[in-house]
């Protein structure tokens, strides 16, 4: 876990950082007063599935961006697979999927994806990329005859036809319905099955749930919290526990151990609590007569919000 102006984790050390897919050191990019990127560690090794979430204007395309040297950072430094983002998009390393990005109009599909597939020195065969990203009946349509879901599919036979080491989405599902959603990380993870890197940004939590190792939630361009869901989640405050409580006061519901918030209508009580084991056992030794407990854990998305909606002060 590591959250903001806390040092890189120990698993990341510089070892890793040598050989890392991605390494981002005090990476900044103002725009104005904007402050689109501002100071940013991240280290991503080989074999990470990176999900990056954050609210709107978070600062993540930006990151990207300057990860794939699109934007030039106002400071700090970008390092994949040890080398300039130029030099390794030049060898193929990088494949990327950006949002909108332009596709040819006059050319089919097929052509598109074999231009792109010309430009690299080592190449998947074009039918593979198609194959691998389930266009293959799309070979021969015109990318102006696209739906929005489908000129997404073909970004990414065109991300993958390069084969390489790292993948780069920015949003890769956002035009895509539930099914093609689904076959697109099939896809994915057949790509990450081979031990290949991908750092996705995205908005939709249970994508960053179901298939990133890791997640990073940046706000106001900074990063506000770095780790497996799991410790994203307890960092927002653990769990919520919901009871009938008769007789129970706020006075005496505040002050049981683990309780960040709570909240008492009438007999009914609810509590966030970073402890609820502590907080359930002192609450049934308080009120006896307590029932109809329930105790969840907080989402993801729950961690989100409460992670990325303090304003920020500093701005
Ligand atoms: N070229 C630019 N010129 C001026 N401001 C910019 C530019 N690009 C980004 N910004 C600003 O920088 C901030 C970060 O934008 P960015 O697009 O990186 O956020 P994001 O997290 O990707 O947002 P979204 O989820 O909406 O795509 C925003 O306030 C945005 O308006």
């Amino acid at each position: 876990m590591n959250t903001t102006g806390t040092p890189v984790p120990a698993t990341r050390d510089a070892a890793v950082r040598q050989g890392a897919a991605v390494a981002l050191s005090g990476l900044r990019k103002h725009y104005g007063e904007v402050r689109a990127v501002d100071g940013i560690d991240l280290t991503i090794a080989p074999g990470e599935v990176v999900a990056l979430l954050g609210p709107n204007g978070a600062g993540k395309s930006t990151t990207v961006d300057m990860i794939l040297g699109l934007t030039r950072p106002d400071a700090g430094q970008v390092g994949v697979f040890g080398r300039e983002p130029a030099e390794a998009i030049a060898e193929g390393a990088i494949g990327a999927m950006l949002q909108g990005g332009a596709l040819l109009e006059d050319a089919t599909v097929g052509e598109l994806v074999g231009l792109v597939a010309s430009l690299h020195r080592k190449p998947i065969p074009v039918a593979e990329a198609l194959r691998r990203a389930g266009v293959e009946e799309l070979a021969g349509r015109r990318s102006t005859k696209l739906s929005g879901g489908q000129k997404q599919r073909v970004r990414f036979a065109i991300a993958l036809v390069s084969d390489p080491d790292l993948l780069v989405l920015d949003e890769p599902t956002a035009a895509m319905d539930v099914g093609s959603r689904r076959e697109f990380w099939k896809s994915m993870h057949t790509f990450t099955d081979s031990g290949r890197t991908v750092l996705f940004a995205t908005h939709y939590l249970e994508e960053a749930e179901e298939f990133a190792d890791r997640v990073v939630l940046m706000r106001s361009g900074r990063i506000v919290a770095d780790g497996s869901v799991a410790e994203v989640r307890a960092l927002a405050g653990g769990r919520t526990l919901r009871a009938v409580a008769p007789g129970a006061t706020s006075a005496a519901v505040s002050v049981l151990p683990g309780v960040t918030e709570y909240e008492v209508r009438g007999d009914r009580i609810a509590v966030s609590s970073s402890d609820s084991d502590a907080t359930l056992r002192a609450l049934l030794a308080a009120f006896p007569a307590v029932r109809d407990i329930e105790i969840t854990a907080i989402g993801l998305e729950g961690a989100f919000l409460s992670l990325t909606s303090d304003e920020e002060t500093t701005r």
